[in-house]
């Protein structure tokens, strides 16, 4: 059984179709990013698995418990865009609540203060905090209750580089330990390698559900190939293998992924004329353009 299975999801707004038959699964242990265009209905459906919005039609389980229900509620962690906590209390006081209200030991809740990096401001009020320390304190209530499925709507925007990278160093701990994670982001090149599964939403349909390596297959996208000469001789280079003469030293060739291996053997060919080769398949940015462009352009 998935941990959380959306099961063709229509959501209404008068006569304007918000999610259009959206059908998606997360398995325990799987992190999957929820991408999509400003509008194309991501916190809509995240609002409805966490039962805070009804739905139009579908059906939606959280390890079997519908959506909503208290003991979905239960094994569901969920930090919102916009985290807002009490300003008076320090994070500390805040995480103790939060253990309260999960009936978890509040030692937990101090170990997880220093796990997020705050246990050196774990006294200070919350009024006081970054919006990256904020995020911390939102990301270790998350964690508190040990969820059988994050929600993490935006999790990173306002982090800096550092605390992002600390930040999926947890996401994966947690779903290390079995949770399945469901993760909506603008920022798509810190996913590529901190996700297991893409999902995109284009004006309220699902177009794309793969593994970013399946969904360079599927888009079949054009691969760059640069190429660093040993000596002076990439006008010769270009001759034989066309391309755009880049930096003096460097040419770069895009081909289509299944000419790739048959170009990079003619390159080999070439001997100690080359002396570096790049291949750059599609980035998920590229990916992402694509599939939320062709539903579009098919029209
Ligand atoms: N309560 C509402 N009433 C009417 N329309 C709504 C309501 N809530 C959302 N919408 C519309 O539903 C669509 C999807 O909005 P949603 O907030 O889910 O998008 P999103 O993908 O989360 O966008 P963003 O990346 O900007 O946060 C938008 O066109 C929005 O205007």
């Amino acid at each position: 059984m998935p941990a959380l299975k959306i099961d063709h999801i229509v959501k209404r707004h008068g006569t304007l179709e918000t999610l259009s038959d959206v059908s998606l699964s997360v398995e325990a242990g799987e992190r999957v990013a929820l991408l999509g265009h400003n509008g194309a209905g991501k916190t809509t459906l995240i609002k409805i698995v966490l039962g805070l919005m009804p739905k139009t039609a579908g059906e939606i389980e959280v390890l079997g418990h519908p959506a909503g229900s208290a003991a979905a509620r239960k094994i569901t962690g969920y930090l919102p865009e916009s985290v807002a906590f009490h300003g008076a209390l320090t994070g500390r006081e805040q995480l103790h609540h939060f253990a309260r209200l999960k009936s978890t030991p509040t030692k937990i809740a101090d170990d997880l203060l220093e796990r997020v990096g705050l246990a050196h401001a774990a006294d200070r009020k919350i009024r006081t905090y970054s919006k990256g320390m904020r995020q911390r304190i939102g990301l270790a209530q998350v964690v508190l209750g040990q969820p059988k499925l994050a929600i993490l709507d935006e999790p990173t925007s306002g982090l800096d580089p550092v605390s992002r990278h600390e930040f999926y160093d947890i996401v994966e701990e947690l779903a290390d330990q079995g949770a399945a994670v469901l993760l909506s982001s603008h920022a798509l090149t810190e996913l590529e390698l901190r996700t297991d599964r893409i999902a995109i939403l284009s004006k309220g349909q699902l177009v794309a559900n793969d593994s970013l390596q399946q969904l360079r297959a599927k888009a079949s996208l054009p691969i760059k190939i640069k190429i660093s000469a040993a000596r002076d001789d990439i006008d010769g280079m270009k001759e034989k293998l066309g391309g755009q003469r880049v930096n003096g030293q460097s040419l770069e060739l895009v081909c289509a992924p299944d000419k790739k291996m048959r170009l990079l053997s003619t390159i080999t060919g070439l001997g100690p004329a080359v002396k570096d080769v790049d291949v750059t398949p599609a980035s998920l940015e590229e990916l992402y353009r694509y599939f939320s462009t062709a539903k579009e352009s098919a029209k």
